[in-house]
């Protein structure tokens, strides 16, 4: 059985449909990469997951549940957890208080013992905690949003172009995390338009066009495929890497 399973949705805003029949599907423990062009629907697809869009057919299944009418706040506690491409962090408050947020749905007493967690594992945001976010990098924003999704230690994180604005070091920084979140037996879907270090890491992709499935295989088949290079990953680059997710 699929963690998640995306079982054919349609869904958009209103009553315009962007996502049409779409079906995707991760196991425990993988790192999937949803690619394709500007407008696609990637970022639909997450908001539908995390529950800001419901479908007008088809269902989204997490752990067998059926979670396709469930409130976002109801599949944060179902265990999911979304860190969106923007306004992913609040820049007026401080490194602690936005860790705090993370844990809104988290009892008083558990919030302390999750932020040490998450310390431990960010030592840079541990010795930001009184620093107003407003005066941080991108990357090390980027590493808040992603902590704060983690306070309330999901079993899915989906994260929308996490490298969007980054130099290429903080961007491979960003996903060295990724891998180690992984490894910690998280599943992560990671939506990107520079897809390629983010296949690297992943076991399988999706593209999307139009708001349609247009092609489902492993990450390293994707990476060396030209049809795909050529449209999505900045052509003919190096393509000699193998992907390190195996
Ligand atoms: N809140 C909204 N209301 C109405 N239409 C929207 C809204 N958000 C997105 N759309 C439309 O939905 C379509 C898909 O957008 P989406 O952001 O999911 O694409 P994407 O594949 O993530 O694109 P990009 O790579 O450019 O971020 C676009 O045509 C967009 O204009």
């Amino acid at each position: 059985m699929a963690l998640l399973d995306v079982d054919h949705i349609t869904c958009g805003y209103g009553d315009t449909q962007i996502l049409h029949d779409v079906q995707m599907h991760a196991d425990e423990r993988e790192v999937i990469t949803i690619i394709g062009p500007n407008g696609a629907g990637k970022s639909t697809l997450l908001k539908a997951v995390m529950g800001y869009l419901h479908p007008t057919a088809g269902s989204i299944r997490f752990k067998g549940k059926d979670v396709s009418t469930l409130r976002p706040d109801q599949r944060v506690l179902e265990g999911i957890a979304y860190v969106p491409q923007l306004d992913n962090v609040f820049p007026s408050l401080t490194v602690e208080e936005n860790l705090r947020m993370g844990g809104y749905v988290l009892s008083k007493g558990e919030v302390g013992a999750r932020m040490e967690r998450q310390y431990e594992s960010f030592p840079r945001l541990a010795e930001r905690r009184k620093q107003r976010v407003r005066t941080m990098s991108g990357g090390e924003r980027q590493m808040l949003a992603m902590a704060r999704a983690l306070m309330t230690e999901p079993e899915l994180l989906m994260l929308d172009e996490p490298s969007a604005a980054l130099s290429p070091q903080m961007a491979d920084e960003v996903f060295d995390t990724v891998k180690r979140i992984n490894a910690q037996g998280r599943t992560i879907v990671i939506v990107e338009q520079e897809a390629e270090n983010s296949l690297r890491i992943s076991h399988r992709g999706y593209v999307l066009v139009d708001g349609k499935n247009a092609l489902e295989d492993r990450a390293d088949s994707i990476l060396h495929n030209e049809k795909i290079r050529d449209a999505y990953l900045g052509g003919a680059a190096d393509a000699q890497h193998a992907t390190e997710a195996e």
